[in-house]
């Protein structure tokens, strides 16, 4: 049955004296507004729907703002990934050479240590405040079963970044890249002594939804060598894209990188003299191709810096150039357009007789990149 409006009880209208009233209620009800005042009071309440529609509308703006604001210096998310634990995945279009990760050290360690280590780690931790020992207890490590003791070190062993040749340091944020080899990392980081900080930098374009991959060791290896190292030393089996080819394709890869690091090898030998500096800038040459075929793009940087020096040498102007332009390109890419690398290269750039190598051998023709 449908709802029907409950009656009322009839009630007599009570008649309440003014004095009453004012007992009853001290502060009586605004008499209604005189017909007059309708038109004002519709106008204010248009006014005031104005002005929350206008709040509303700065409010999303701004809120879709610190939104792309956010996005556009934090361009990733930490998420679980199965077989990984934590990894960091892209949330946006990153692109090449974008620096992605600005980060101090959370602790510092000598890469060597003379006295107990476990003691000089305690030391370390016990002057971390209590949301610094969160952090740090809070990273993974790789050695299951082992003392309690023995987990600060063993944390330190798994997320420690070397922060310049001697030290070693923990950076929670950077410490959730997981690995990649050869072709499959994306990122790179670098330490930068004067600023005291680690950076991170894409070394090639990553899609929305890509996992962030960086390189644990110079994977330039053999498969077989690759995996023995992170089995080792970090405790998992690499499914990366490169360790994962079919056994053909991957022999190919192994041989490929071999042969990058005999050429690289090769190459120091023109500091004695054993080789010319047109060899020297052929071996370059050679290397870059097979980085190409590889599809192994980091060190590309230092590889034309190398290039650069033999030029200048041998008093090859153009050379210096050409070689100098590409290594700023790649420098820029790996280590940031404001790094030393890139900044050092403007001078020879556009003055190749400032080289400090300058004319330190025989005048020689060795050729530009044409790659
Ligand atoms: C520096 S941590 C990286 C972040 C870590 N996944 C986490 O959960 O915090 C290194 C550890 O991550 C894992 N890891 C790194 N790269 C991996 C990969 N390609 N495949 C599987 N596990 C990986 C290994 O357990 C390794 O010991």
């Amino acid at each position: 049955m449908p709802n029907s409006p409950r009656k009322r009880k009839s009630q007599k209208p009570a008649t309440i004296s003014p004095l009453t009233a004012a007992a009853v209620n001290p502060n009586p009800p605004n008499p209604p507004p005189p017909i007059s005042n309708f038109k004002s009071q519709l106008r204010s309440a248009t006014y005031r729907l104005i002005i929350i529609i206008i709040i509303t509308v700065f409010t999303q703006r701004y809120r879709s703002d610190v939104k792309t604001f956010h996005d556009q210096v934090i361009p990733y998310e930490v998420v679980d990934l199965p077989g990984k634990g934590k990894g960091m995945v892209a949330i946006r279009h990153i692109q090449q050479g974008e620096r992605i990760i600005t980060e101090k050290p959370l602790l510092i360690i000598p890469q060597e240590l003379r006295e107990d280590p476990i003691q000089h780690i305690d030391n370390k931790i016990t002057s971390l405040s209590q949301e610094q020992k969160y952090e740090f207890f809070n990273l993974s490590h790789a050695h299951t079963d082992i003392p309690h003791d023995q987990i600060p070190i063993s944390i330190i062993q798994t997320n420690g970044i070397a922060a310049g040749p001697k030290q070693l340091g923990v950076f929670p944020r950077a410490s959730r890249m997981n690995h990649g080899c050869s072709s499959a990392f994306n990122a790179v980081y670098s330490w930068r002594e004067n600023e005291n900080i680690l950076v991170v930098h894409a070394l090639r374009n990553i899609s929305q939804g890509e996992e962030i991959l960086t390189v644990y060791f110079d994977t330039k290896q053999s498969r077989e060598r690759r995996r023995e190292h992170l089995l080792e030393q970090y405790k998992f089996q690499c499914t990366c894209k490169v360790c994962s080819l079919p056994p053909e394709a991957s022999i190919a890869s192994d041989m490929c990188l071999q042969q990058i690091t005999n050429l690289k090898q090769q190459l120091t030998s023109w500091e004695s003299n054993k080789i010319s500096g047109k060899e020297a800038v052929d071996i370059v040459r050679s290397i870059w191709r097979l980085s190409e075929e590889e599809g192994y793009w980091s060190e590309r940087g230092q590889w034309a810096a190398d290039a650069v020096h033999v030029a200048a040498a041998h008093s090859d102007e153009d050379a210096v150039r050409q070689w100098g332009l590409l290594a700023q390109e790649w420098f820029g890419y790996e280590l940031g357009q404001d790094s030393n690398s890139v900044t050092n290269m403007h001078p020879i750039v556009e003055n190749p007789r400032r080289s400090p190598t300058w004319g330190t051998r025989e005048r020689l023709n060795v050729g530009g990149p044409e790659l």
